[in-house]
C-alpha cells in the first residue's frame, strides 16, 4: 500500500524559552545548516547562540501563535486535510525539527499499513539546510527504523509550470491595485552553502545564476529563485524594473546571499517607493519568517526608511489551486512506484 508524507521544518512545541530553546538546539545543530565541524558548531550554537537567542524568538513566536499552535504546522495541517480528501492513500506530516517528527509520521502510515511512501519536501527550491537535510533525515531513519518501506522522494519543484502558474496567480489575485515595486524576498542561506553543494563548481554566484543554462542550476538556490521570480513575473506581464529580489533571515557573521531584505526595506522609501508589494516564495506556508520578520518588522523599516504603505501578500497556504498542484505533484511519484 502506499501513502503520502508532507514534511516542513517545523516549529518549538510552544512559545516557552525553553521549548524554543530545544527547537534551535536541533535546529542548528544539524550540520547541513549550520555547516562547521562538530566542536565550532557546538561553540557557535551550544556556546553563543543558545544563551540568548532563545528568549528573543519565544518573544516572536508569541507574537504569531495561534489558539491551535504554530502557524507553520496548523498550515501544515490543513494542507494534509485537504489533500487527504482529494487522494484515496493515506496523508500524514512530519517536520524535520521538533514535532511530530518525520518519524512519528512514517510510524503513521506504516501502521495504516504502508510500504511505499511518497515523501513531499515542501520546499519550492533546493538547499542544503531544507530539501537535503530532510531527504538524508528521512533515509537515516527509514534504514534504522523502517528498513523494509520504499521512499520517493519529491524533487524541486520551482521550475514546473503547474507551480508557477499557480503561484502567478495567487500573487495576482493578491497585489493592490497601485503599487510602486513588488520585492521577492527569499529565505537566505550563507553563500559558502551554495559553493559547497555545487557538484559541477561553475556558479560563482554572479551572472552564472540568471544564465539560462548553467550545469549548477540543479543544486544552485540562487539561481532557483531567481527563475521563481523571472517565470512569475513574466506570467504577471511585469517589467523588470518593477521587482526587486532580496534574502531574508541571516543568522551569526557569515556573508549570506544578497542584497538583504532589511537592508533593502530601510532604504527604498527613500528612492522613491512609496507603495511596495512583497511576496516570500521560498515559503509555501506562513510562518515566524512571514508572519512577523517580514509582516511586522519588516513593515517597521520600510516606513522607518520613508516607505508609505506595506502590502504583504499572504504564502500559498492552503489555497485550493496549491492543493491541486500538491495533489499532481504527489501522484506523478505515486506512479512512479508501478514502473520499478
Ligand atoms: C524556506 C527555506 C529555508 C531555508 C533555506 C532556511 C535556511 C536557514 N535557516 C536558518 C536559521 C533559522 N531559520 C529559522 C526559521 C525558519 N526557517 C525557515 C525556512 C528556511 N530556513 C522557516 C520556514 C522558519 C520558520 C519556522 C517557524 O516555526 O515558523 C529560525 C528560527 C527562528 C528564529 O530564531 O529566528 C532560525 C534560527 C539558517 C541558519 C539557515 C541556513 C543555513
Ligand atoms: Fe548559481
Ligand atoms: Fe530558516
Amino acid at each position: 500500500m502506499k501513502g503520502i508524507l508532507l514534511v516542513n521544518l517545523g516549529s518549538p512545541r510552544s512559545t516557552a524559552v525553553k521549548d524554543v530553546r530545544e527547537y534551535l538546539d536541533e535546529f542548528l545543530m544539524d550540520e547541513k545548516v549550520i555547516d562547521y565541524r562538530w566542536f565550532f558548531r557546538a561553540l557557535l550554537v551550544q556556546g553563543i547562540i543558545l544563551n540568548t537567542r532563545p528568549a528573543k524568538s519565544a518573544e516572536a513566536y508569541k507574537t504569531v501563535w495561534t489558539d491551535e499552535g504554530s502557524p507553520l504546522i496548523v498550515i501544515t495541517q490543513k494542507i494534509q486535510k485537504k489533500l487527504q480528501k482529494l487522494v484515496d492513500v493515506p496523508v500524514e506530516i512530519g517536520m524535520r525539527y521538533a514535532q511530530p517528527s518525520i518519524e512519528a509520521g512514517i510510524q503513521k502510515l506504516v501502521d495504516q499499513g504502508v510500504t511505499e511512501i511518497v515523501l513531499f519536501p515542501l520546499y519550492p527550491q533546493y538547499a542544503m539546510s531544507t530539501t537535503e537535510t530532510v531527504i538524508e533525515k528521512a533515509e537515516e531513519v527509514r534504514k534504522k527504523k523502517f528498513p523494509g518501506i520504499k521512499i520517493n522522494y519529491i524533487q524541486p519543484f520551482y521550475n514546473r509550470e503547474i507551480y508557477i502558474d499557480c503561484l502567478a496567480e495567487s500573487i495576482r489575485e493578491k497585489l493592490p491595485e497601485n503599487f510602486d515595486a513588488l520585492q521577492f524576498s527569499y529565505h537566505g542561506v550563507p553563500e559558502r552553502h551554495i559553493y559547497k553543494t555545487d557538484p559541477t563548481n561553475t556558479c560563482n554566484l554572479n551572472d552564472c545564476c540568471s544564465r539560462e543554462n548553467n550545469p549548477s542550476h540543479q543544486f544552485c538556490y540562487r539561481h532557483q529563485c531567481f527563475d521563481v521570480t523571472n517565470s512569475v513575473i513574466k506570467k504577471l506581464g511585469l517589467p523588470k524594473e518593477k521587482v526587486m529580489v532580496t534574502f531574508q533571515s541571516r543568522l551569526g557573521k557569515d556573508k549570506w546571499m544578497e542584497p538583504y531584505t532589511d537592508e533593502t526595506l530601510e532604504t527604498i522609501g527613500k528612492k522613491g517607493v512609496k507603495n511596495l508589494a512583497i511576496v516570500c516564495p521560498a515559503f509555501v506556508s506562513d510562518c515566524l519568517e512571514t508572519l512577523e520578520e517580514i509582516s511586522v518588522e519588516g513593515k517597521h523599516q520600510f516606513e522607518h526608511g520613508g516607505g508609505e504603505n506595506f502590502h504583504y501578500i499572504p504564502c500559498l497556504n492552503d489555497e485550493d489551486r496549491w492543493i491541486d498542484v500538491v495533489k499532481i505533484l504527489c501522484e506523478e511519484k505515486l506512479n512512479e512506484f508501478y514502473l520499478v
